[in-house]
């Protein structure tokens, strides 16, 4: 079973979750992917859901399945997202934004009744920090924006470079026009602690720790798919 046919598993089995009639957020990434595309097929069997796109490809995506969808503004409770992690630990605590979408992502998880977490075992970990931590950026006082950065890292004991993810030579930039900084910390300690002093920088937009918003965590094994539930 390969990596892709694992995130394929935890989306399928997500759907379980899902029925006729539901607003869903729909989440972005590789794995997600696999969810909006079992969605879809819902769809051609006659279900009625309406749906808001976590990213502009996961838009993309469900546009050209027939998916319809609406925005929070009009639609501003949601019954249930579902969506990928890079990483989750075992009281369902995230890192996401792997992908850049950590900004919409977490608005409309934190819009949703019930944020289901769907991934392969390997995003499992004992402690989250082995995947960089995204932070989005407004580009405006970048640099100024990294040291207070380097600060809450060190203010909540952590340490570790900070990198501007860039693509084909250039900053990358968001959907929401902001760069990201990933954060390589190694191990996160205390996450709570980080993610407040994040929330507190001017410039910061938003980090990729998600604490406290998924409930449900559906993880792929070569065994099967094992549900952890918060
Ligand atoms: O910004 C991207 C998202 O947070 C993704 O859900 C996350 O990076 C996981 O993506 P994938 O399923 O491709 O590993």
């Amino acid at each position: 079973m390969t990596s892709d046919d694992r995130k394929k598993a935890a989306a399928l089995a997500a759907v379980a979750y899902i029925s006729s009639g539901m607003k869903l957020g729909l989440g972005t990434g590789s794995t997600a992917k696999h969810f909006v595309d079992a969605v879809g097929e819902k769809v051609k069997q006659g279900w009625d859901l309406v749906c808001v796109p976590t990213s502009e490809a996961t838009r993309k995506q469900a546009e050209s399945l027939g998916i319809r969808l609406t925005t929070l503004d009009e639609t501003p409770v949601l019954d249930v997202t579902v969506d990928g992690a890079d990483e989750l630990d075992s009281e369902l605590r995230l890192i996401k934004g792997g992908g850049g979408a950590l900004l919409r992502e977490k608005i409309v998880a934190s819009s949703s009744r019930q944020m289901i977490v769907i991934a392969d075992d390997s995003k499992k970990v004992a402690t989250l920090g082995k995947y960089p931590l995204p932070v989005e950026v407004v580009p405006f006082g970048l640099k100024a924006t990294g040291i207070k950065i380097d600060q809450a890292l060190a203010w909540s004991g952590n340490k570790g470079p900070l990198i501007v993810r860039m693509r084909d030579g250039k900053p990358f930039v968001t959907d929401n026009g902001n760069v990201i900084l990933d954060c390589a910390l190694g191990h996160i300690h205390n996450p709570e602690k980080l993610a407040a002093a994040l929330s507190s920088i001017p410039g910061v937009v938003e980090h990729g720790l998600f604490i406290g918003m998924a409930s449900i965590a559906i993880i792929a094994t070569e065994n099967g798919v094992e549900t952890l539930k918060k």
